[in-house]
């Protein structure tokens, strides 16, 4: 590689997805010299590849399920699956995975921005490698910020790395519906894109290696999707162990597990996590493992290694491993503006991060489950609601399956943890975020009024359900 100048800048920030991206704009938008570095679309994996893209498919799937819904209820209705206009639409909203808009954006606010891939070569230098083999190192005056994202993690199945397997990107830029998918690993991406496309007429089937689907939450949203999935017309198997993967082009994909079934589909979709190489980042310039899972920070995301903390290097995102989330990157770049700028401010907080899954019946969560709060030794008390029993769930008739499940300390007389599930659990969540965020008295959410006939009533009802024998405040 050539080696070029010496640049240097207040700050540099590697990766610019969405917190780095945001945190780039920020400091600039402060007065500060911003160079932000990304080797793929600013923006990073939730314009293009994540969440905005595969919500267009699982809304336009979903509109396919409401309409088979009709039947039985208001009419008659004809669904013709039809992928094209989804693809469309993802097209459109990827601007074709071109982010000119992006980067006009960004340096519209003052941000220079460089195409190449940055590695820490000194404790405040970044090292940029563009694709043409010249490199630029550059120094930061002030701060390094290490936002860099995550990458499909894919395992290490005999044969799988020989096939032309599907991450997410590969089905989100999917001009057609696969005949057949098979999908592997039953969390957040394997479900709400195996459902999508299944809704589409792909033959799913699910092969999840651990006991439960969304095996981070509470095991009732586990039986729920279980249930659900089956009866829209998936094949779901939980607790395979996968024993080899081999790819013809005549047959496709053949899946074979340790407990004998097989398994055969045109495409095969890996859905088993993400990772942060950290090796190739340098991480070693300040002091990280680099075969550590994720780049440790303390409360202010400030970068720490054995020996303490590095004065001026800074990280955020999927690569903190404190939750793959883009609300948790956005949330962390808050934290690095504020630090980067010295404003000080409240320390990192994770005891209220909501996630929702957006399949149909959608599974929104917050804080603690309830086996997590027991290992913590808090005096749980849980409680539950089916919200098909509900008003609103026997008005809403079909598709109205779900619950609400509340996680109480009564020790601290305060909801710890809470699930909805159901048409819409994603919306319902946010008042329980709240109550699990601004730990509000479980006195006071007793005694709250919830609308009738909504789906959120069925808090109170999960509150009732917890609180059952213990005296009114
Ligand atoms: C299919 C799918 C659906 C999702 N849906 C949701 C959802 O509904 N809600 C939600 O909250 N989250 C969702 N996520 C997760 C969300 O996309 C991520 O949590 C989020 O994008 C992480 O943001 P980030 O800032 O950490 O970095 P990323 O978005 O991962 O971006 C990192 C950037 O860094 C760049 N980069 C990496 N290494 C280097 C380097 N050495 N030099 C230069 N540049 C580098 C990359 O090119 C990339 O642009 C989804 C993810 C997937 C895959
Ligand atoms: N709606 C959302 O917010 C949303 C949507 C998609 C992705 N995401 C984020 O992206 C992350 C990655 O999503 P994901 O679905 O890839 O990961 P995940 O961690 O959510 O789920 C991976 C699943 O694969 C299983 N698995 C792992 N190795 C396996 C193997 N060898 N064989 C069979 N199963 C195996 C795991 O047990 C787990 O159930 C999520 O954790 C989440 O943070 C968020």
């Amino acid at each position: 590689m050539a080696a070029g100048p010496v640049d240097y800048a207040d700050v540099i920030v590697v990766g610019l997805g969405p917190g780095g991206e945001d945190a780039a704009g920020r400091l600039a938008d402060a007065g500060l010299d911003v160079v932000g570095v990304d080797e793929r679309l600013v923006g990073g994996e939730c314009p293009y590849y994540g969440c905005i893209p595969s919500k267009i498919m699982v809304r336009d799937a979903d509109l396919l399920a409401e309409g088979r819904r009709i039947p039985g209820h208001a009419g008659t209705a004809m669904v013709h699956p039809d992928w094209h206009p989804v693809a469309r639409t993802v097209r459109e909203a990827t601007m074709d995975w071109d982010d000119k808009i992006a980067v006009d954006r960004l340096t519209g606010r003052g941000v220079r921005f460089l195409r190449g891939t940055g590695r820490l070569t000194a404790r405040d230098e970044v090292t940029v490698a563009d694709g043409d083999g010249n490199e630029t190192a550059i120094r930061a005056r002030r701060a390094i910020v290490l936002a860099v994202g995550s990458e499909p993690a894919v395992p290490p199945v005999p044969g799988l790395a020989r096939t032309p397997y599907w991450t997410n990107r590969d089905a989100i830029t999917a001009e057609e519906p696969p005949r057949s998918l098979l999908v592997l690993g039953g969390g957040a991406i394997g479900l709400e894109l195996g459902q999508a496309f299944s809704r589409f007429g792909t033959a799913v089937t699910v092969v999840e290696g651990g006991p439960r689907l969304l095996p981070r939450e509470e095991p009732e949203a586990h039986e729920l999707l279980l249930r659900v999935l089956t009866e829209d017309g998936l094949n779901v198997h939980t607790g395979a162990e996968v024993g080899s993967v081999e790819y013809g082009d005549s047959c496709g994909f053949t899946m074979r597990c340790a407990r004998g079934e097989r398994f055969t589909a045109q495409r095969l979709l890996v859905a088993t996590g993400r990772r942060t190489p950290l090796a190739g980042l340098g991480v070693v310039a300040v002091g990280v493992d680099p075969d550590a899972r994720a780049i440790p920070v303390d409360e202010r995301m400030r970068v720490i290694a054995p020996g303490g903390g590095r004065p001026g290097v800074w990280a955020l995102g999927d690569a903190t491993g404190k939750g793959a989330f883009t609300h948790v990157s956005m949330y962390q770049a808050e934290l690095v503006v504020r630090g980067v700028l010295g404003e000080g401010g409240a320390p990192a907080a994770y005891h209220a991060v909501p996630r929702v899954t957006f399949t149909d019946p959608e599974v929104g969560a917050v804080g603690l489950t309830e086996a997590e709060a027991r290992q913590r030794g808090l005096a749980v008390r849980s409680g539950f609601t089916d919200l098909a029993a509900s008003s609103r769930g026997y008005v809403h008739q079909t598709g109205n399956a779900g619950f609400v499940k509340v996680v109480a300390d009564m020790l601290s007389g305060v909801l710890v943890g809470a699930t909805a599930a159901g048409p819409y659990g994603g919306e319902i969540l946010g008042a329980l975020a709240v109550a699990v965020h601004a730990r509000v008295p479980l006195a006071v959410l007793r005694e709250q009024i919830w609308a009738y006939p909504t789906f959120h009533r069925a808090i109170g009802d999960a509150l009732k359900d917890a609180l059952a024998g213990s005296p009114a405040p």
